[in-house]
């Protein structure tokens, strides 16, 4: 269902490996640790917008029901772009029924106003001397009687970057490049604001700063050996301001230009304040010397709560575990250390778009860079370089950057790194909800023995203690250093509501108040098709809109943001992809159109609004259908015992040599033929990397197949002066003209790495000599040890990976519950009144995140029904009909509640009648089922012969 929901950040697979010692109970024993937490101060009410539409009424609850619309609003298959198939008649009537729960009525949404909505059919959316240099060495090395810098000569190189090579490489000569660290001077500001008046260094809350860092500025270090050397001319690049319009007649880049006017003389100014404060804080680390740079760096007058005892903290050089809210100024916590310590600070961040906006973000006093895949490998060589130098305080690098050797030895000489930033560190937690297991890799032994690093600060908006306690094992952050704030902010009113209908619903909300007074709202969905017909719907009936989901392109989801940060459109329709890195302070409500999977992604989604302090509103829909597909889908990412053993065996084949010869598994076709999702495969993995013993070693992933042809000099000319070529026609096979060969293979043969194969092929393609594509992406390792029982490895790794789906599920479960407490069993008698349910959500989210005993019954639970008398039919019927298919209970259970999986696609089995027929039935339910009839079936067959 990868291409229903989003996979921006949400969709890193659920399942991993086992840690043995960790248990997998999803209400693990309480954190021992001393957990500070304190509330906020009281919201300050939030004007009237003077623009928006004044009501009296207090929306969106009504005593009435709503009037079941005649239209079929709801369309489930073009909410999902997939089908949410009709259950059996019988059970698809039950459910759609209005449910006559006393609890529920009065919470419906109605349109009393009458209020007109026009909706039109929502569309589907388908949406050469030294080329030769490091290659030479090598093969000298190797081969010493051989010289191929005598041999032939090529132009100069520009590496293809090992770490994600990609699909026809370009060559870099014909295109102009950026280079990803060169942040475009083009974001929009809403409103002129006066320059003069606000302090030059500045975070602008609402708006990134474009603080071009590193770049446009002296290419003189900045830091050398523990010493700040501020450069008159390291200021801002920034257009000059000339009054006129821009190219494009955008009045706003003009504004930009004025913010760039930066008068050298006061950088150097403020620069030689800003090295005299440090140097203050380095003889004595009080919190006045603290608030003095802060204030000269960031121009703020006071640390926020957990900031001050998080800086201090770090400089010490503790590592400590930082929970503040979303917005609560985490980024602070590693600027000012950073300022301070003499080495470099590494920022681990899950997606290039947050680097970008948090290198952005970085004050100009701290010159910043980042590394991405997309980078060649001559942008990031120079990156490293410039670290080395001294002239980059602050790198951001993804967690795969840990996989990449040139990386990693550039930490091998005396490069001190000072801090390392793990952000986002519950993706380190699989029992977190966003769990991603190239995360899993970061813990603090390959950290100090890679890196040499003493401090890791660890920063998260969400974290049950469980999650906590675990990052903090294996980044050996002592329980001492967990400083934790509130999790939710005071200012947020939580209202929640009952909704056969959310499409009228969410019109009737957006048009009353206090949501209809609103100019900054964001919708949250799960799905991308819903998100592009929802938005046009708001657009149709007036109430400026756009959508945002990882499908979009780059550009388009960035002017989006833009748009919505300049408010000039008041409702960004969005799945989970969109406001991580998102600093608008001014977001004043968040409707939750689908049901969020858990409660930490409805902690941090509703955290989006109110950042400014003033009152904000969040309101969510809850509806049976959504609960039970989200559901379903929670169990998309599980493996069969079959499937990991058949990997296993492959993996480990007796073929393969544990004499450090690098090995590829090509991530389609493995993810095909094993009928696992890819994440899946690389969570195994790294699991042979990382677990209890080490099997194998992982190297950065590669395209492996390489298709070649030969252009100046012919094939065996070229193979006598050149020993890789000469490999090549060994090792390849002669398809549609090309010379088709596995790239490992020949690294392996030669004894050289992948990427030097890589590097070699660029420079005699630079030279005219050779033309080539890139094909198949894969993950590349090296063995280390077979283990000695591949059926007992087997069978631990599907259990954990079993533990990983249901906590899944029971996240998503103790979030609907959570939400059905206040639609049904809350007395309101503490505060919640009407759809207000501020103070019953609060407790239960403390509850559930300090891993108290949850004050809710199970009453509130409507888990996947476990009975239907059509399934074990339906069930014999279907493999009937698809007697030819290898199909595990896994599989056959997935076809049931229309769960597409590498092997059995939505675009083929879609269409076949009992696809997603069982949705509502618990999914173990219909694999337990499905697994009975298979048994009956290949008994049936083996007696039929
Ligand atoms: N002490 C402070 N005083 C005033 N503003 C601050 C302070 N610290 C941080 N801020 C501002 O608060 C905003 C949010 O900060 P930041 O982006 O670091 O939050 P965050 O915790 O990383 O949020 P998220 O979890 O959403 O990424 C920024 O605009 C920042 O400039």
């Amino acid at each position: 269902m990868a291409s229903d929901s989003d996979s921006d950040s949400g969709s890193y697979v659920s399942a991993t490996p086992p840690r043995p010692s960790q248990p997998p109970s999803p209400k693990p024993p309480p954190l021992n640790t001393s957990v500070r937490i304190s509330s906020r101060p009281k919201p300050k009410p939030r004007p009237k917008p003077e623009s928006t539409k004044k009501s009296t009424r207090n929306v969106p609850h009504h005593s009435e029901q709503t009037k079941r619309s005649k239209e079929k609003l709801h369309n489930p298959k073009a909410q999902n772009g997939t089908d949410l198939n009709p259950i059996p008649d019988s059970e698809s009537e039950a459910q759609s029924k209005p449910k006559s729960d006393p609890g529920c009525e009065g919470l419906f949404l109605s349109d009393p106003d009458n209020i007109s909505i026009r909706i039109s059919k929502p569309e589907s959316s388908n949406s050469s001397s030294n080329f030769s240099s490091s290659f030479a060495r090598l093969v000298k090395l190797r081969r010493p009687s051989f010289d191929p810098d005598l041999e032939f000569k090529a132009d100069t190189t520009v590496p293809v970057e090992a770490e994600v090579s990609t699909q026809n490489q370009v060559n870099s000569k014909q295109i102009k490049r950026f280079h990803p660290n060169l942040i475009q001077v083009e974001a929009p500001i809403s409103k002129p604001f006066d320059q003069s008046k606000r302090p030059k260094l500045r975070d602008e809350g609402n708006f990134v700063r474009l603080n071009i860092n590193g770049y446009g500025r002296s290419r003189k270090p900045c830091f050398r050996n523990g010493k700040s050397k501020y450069s008159a001319s390291r200021g801002f690049r920034r257009k000059k301001w000339s009054g006129k319009k821009s190219n494009n007649g955008d009045q706003e880049d003009d504004l930009l230009g004025l913010d760039g006017i930066v008068e050298q003389k006061g950088q150097s100014k403020l620069a030689k304040e800003v090295e005299e404060a440090v140097e203050a804080v380095r003889e004595d680390l009080s919190e006045e010397n603290l608030r003095n740079l802060l204030k000269l760096s960031h121009g703020f007058d006071l640390f926020r709560e957990g900031q001050l005892e998080a800086i201090k903290n770090v400089i010490m050089g503790e590592s400590t575990m930082l929970v503040l809210p979303t917005g609560g100024g985490k980024s602070l916590c590693y600027q000012l250390p950073a300022l301070i310590l003499p080495g470099v600070t590494l920022v681990v961040s899950p997606l290039l778009a947050l680097m970008v906006d948090q290198l952005k973000k970085l004050p100009a006093v701290l010159p910043g860079a980042l590394l991405s895949s997309n980078q060649t490998n001559e942008e990031s060589l120079e990156t490293l370089e410039r670290l080395r130098s001294g002239e980059i305080k602050v790198l951001f690098v993804s967690p795969e950057r840990f996989l990449n050797s040139e990386f990693l030895s550039a930490f091998d000489d005396d490069l001190a790194t000072s801090l390392v930033v793990i952000d986002e560190a519950h993706c380190i937690s699989e029992w977190s909800h966003n769990f991603r297991p190239s995360y899993l890799r970061l813990r603090a032994s390959l950290l100090r023995n890679k890196l040499n690093v003493k401090c890791i600060l660890a920063m998260t908006a969400t974290a049950t203690s469980e999650t906590l306690e675990n990052i903090m094992k294996s980044l050996e952050i002592s329980p001492n250093n967990l400083i934790q704030a509130s999790l939710i902010r005071e200012n947020l009113q939580l209202s929640v509501s009952f909704s056969d209908n959310r499409l009228k619903n969410l019109l009737v909300l957006l048009k009353t108040s206090p949501f209809g007074d609103m100019k900054s709202i964001i919708v949250y969905c799960k799905f991308q098709a819903e998100t592009d017909m929802i938005s046009k719907l708001l657009c149709d009936n007036y109430i400026k809109a756009k959508s945002y989901h990882s499908g979009l392109p780059a550009k388009e989801r960035s002017h989006v943001q833009e748009l919505f940060c300049a408010n000039r459109i008041r409702v960004v329709v969005a799945t989970v992809a969109f406001g991580m890195g998102l600093d608008k302070s001014d977001v004043q409500g968040v409707i939750h159109y689908s049901l969020p999977e858990s409660l930490e992604e409805y902690i941090q989604e509703t955290g989006r609004a109110g950042r400014d302090g003033r009152l904000s509103h969040c309101h969510l829909f809850v509806d049976t259908t959504t609960y039970y597909k989200i559901r379903s889908l929670s169990y998309s990412d599980g493996v069969e015992e079959y499937a990991i053993s058949k990997l296993l065996g492959q993996i480990f084949s007796n073929e393969i040599k544990l004499t450090g010869e690098i090995h590829s598994l090509i991530k389609e076709a493995t993810a095909r033929k094993l009928d696992i999702k890819e994440e899946a495969l690389f969570t195994v993995l790294t699991m042979l990397e990382i677990g209890d013993e080490q099997y194998l070693q992982l190297l950065p992933q590669l395209n492996a197949t390489c298709l070649l042809s030969f252009h100046k000099t012919s094939p065996d000319l070229l193979a006598d002066k050149d020993m890789l070529i000469g490999s090549i026609l060994n090792l390849s096979e002669k398809k549609g003209g090309f010379y088709v060969f596995d790239i490992p293979t020949v690294a392996n043969t030669l004894c050289i790495e992948a990427s030097e194969v890589l590097d070699q092929l660029k420079n005699l393609k630079l030279s005219d000599e050779i033309t080539y594509e890139l094909k198949d992406q894969a993950y590349c390792f090296k063995l280390v040890k077979r283990p000695d029982d591949l059926f007992a490895l087997s069978a631990r790794l599907t259990k954990w990976l079993s533990q990983v789906e249901v906590c899944k599920v029971q996240k998503l479960d103790i979030m609907y519950k959570v939400a059905n407490f206040a639609l049904r069993e809350c007395k309101q008698d503490s505060g919640c009144s009407g759809s207000l349910h501020t103070s019953c959500i609060q407790k239960h989210i403390t509850e559930y995140f300090l891993n108290k005993q949850m004050t809710i019954g199970d009453d509130c639970m409507i888990a996947g029904k476990q009975h239907s008398p059509f399934l074990h039919a339906d069930l014999k019927s279907f493999l009937k009909s698809n007697s030819s298919v290898k199909l595990t209970p896994r599989a056959l259970a997935r076809i049931m509640h229309g769960i597409a999986s590498p092997a059995f696609p939505s675009s083929t089995w879609s269409r076949n009648y009992f696809w997603g027929r069982y949705v509502e039935i618990d999914f173990q339910v219909v694999m337990e089922a499905a697994k009975i009839e298979l048994m009956n079936f290949i008994k049936k067959g083996t007696e039929e012969n």
